[in-house]
């Protein structure tokens, strides 16, 4: 269940990778914020901007403009060592590929206790230890596995052990990217299900990141669309779904496949071309078009858009 305390948030967000010539702007006015006990989704094809944004949380990348506030203090910049470490423990983040994420050569209860040893807080051996058992418990595996190595496991079972790194750090907020999108088809769910029921025992809050945007309507509260590093659409997940306002969100909606088969067939697809708006004269700007459901829109297409989509009218 998810309340309106604002847990996470993104204000300004600009991100840049290189200089001059070569100068590109991953992440442009991005804002959004994420309330504590929610799944908040992040969709958008590849390359538009979501890892980008998940690693600045993480303060993995380096932040070129705007802030983020976790619990309303700062995460960047000169902040105060001991909310520093708070941060580092309380915000995770689980890989899409486990097999890249985990080092191979270390055994599965180091991978699972690397972050622990890193933050001090975390007591003796034997304490990381029955915290490691604890964790690979949690996520549906046998305490004997930490002995073992990362690759004498399945894809799934490796993600679990991916899982169990995030959460023996005891952490508050997790950044989901693409984590199930590796794995067989067949132990989707199952992980799915393992990182829903994991939310309602320790309270997480989620930042879930996808492409495929079928998988997000099932498991998030809210979803934000990203395109070429903006959102260009945010609203609660089945308003987004029902009523899809910005020409993108309704081209990736057409396209995401019907289980119906006759269906499929008769559906139009709907093609985004930018080109489509024109924002020389009529500047847009991120509006909240109805209650919590925002676009990406200029004020001509916001009167054009009530008038197609009856919002209001
Ligand atoms: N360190 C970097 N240096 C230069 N460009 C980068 C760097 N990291 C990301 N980019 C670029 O920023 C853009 C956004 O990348 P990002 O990985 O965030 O996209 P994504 O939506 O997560 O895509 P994917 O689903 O493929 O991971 C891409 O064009 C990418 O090439």
């Amino acid at each position: 269940m998810s309340s309106k305390e604002v847990l996470l948030e993104v204000k300004g967000l600009n991100v840049t990778f290189g200089k001059g010539k070569s100068k590109f702007e991953a992440i442009r006015d991005v804002s959004f914020e994420i309330y504590k006990g929610e799944t908040f989704g992040l969709v958008g094809e590849s390359g538009s901007g979501k890892t980008t944004i998940g690693r600045s949380i993480m303060r993995i990348n380096e932040v070129t403009g705007g802030e983020i506030l976790f619990r309303g203090r700062p995460i960047n910049g000169n902040i105060p060592k001991e909310w520093d470490r708070e941060i580092t423990q309380k915000i995770q983040m689980i890989f899409q590929d486990p097999m890249a994420s985990l080092n191979e050569r270390a055994k599965v209860d180091y991978v699972i206790s690397e972050g622990l040893l890193n933050t001090k807080k975390f007591g003796n051996d034997a304490e990381r230890m029955e915290k490691v058992r604890n964790a690979l418990l949690e996520v549906g595996l046998l305490p004997e596995f930490a002995s073992r190595f990362p690759h004498e496991f399945s894809g799934g079972q490796r993600q679990r052990i991916g899982i169990a790194r995030a959460l023996v750090m005891e952490p508050e907020f997790i950044i989901a990217d693409e984590p199930i999108s590796a794995l067989d088809v067949s132990i989707r769910a199952q992980v799915l299900n393992l990182l829903s029921n994991l939310q309602k025992q320790n309270n997480l809050t989620y930042l879930f990141i996808a492409h495929d945007l079928s998988i997000v309507r099932f498991i998030t509260d809210r979803t934000a669309v990203i395109y070429e590093g903006e959102i260009v659409e945010l609203a609660p997940t089945e308003k987004l779904f029902s009523n899809p306002i910005h020409p993108y969100t309704r081209a990736l909606i057409s396209a995401v496949p019907e289980p119906n088969p006759y269906k499929e067939r008769a559906k139009k697809v709907e093609i985004y071309n930018p080109a489509q708006h024109n924002y020389e004269k009529d500047r847009p700007s991120f509006v909240e078009i109805e209650d919590g459901h925002f676009v990406h829109a200029n004020k001509e297409e916001i009167s054009r858009y009530r008038t197609m989509y009856k919002i209001g009218v």
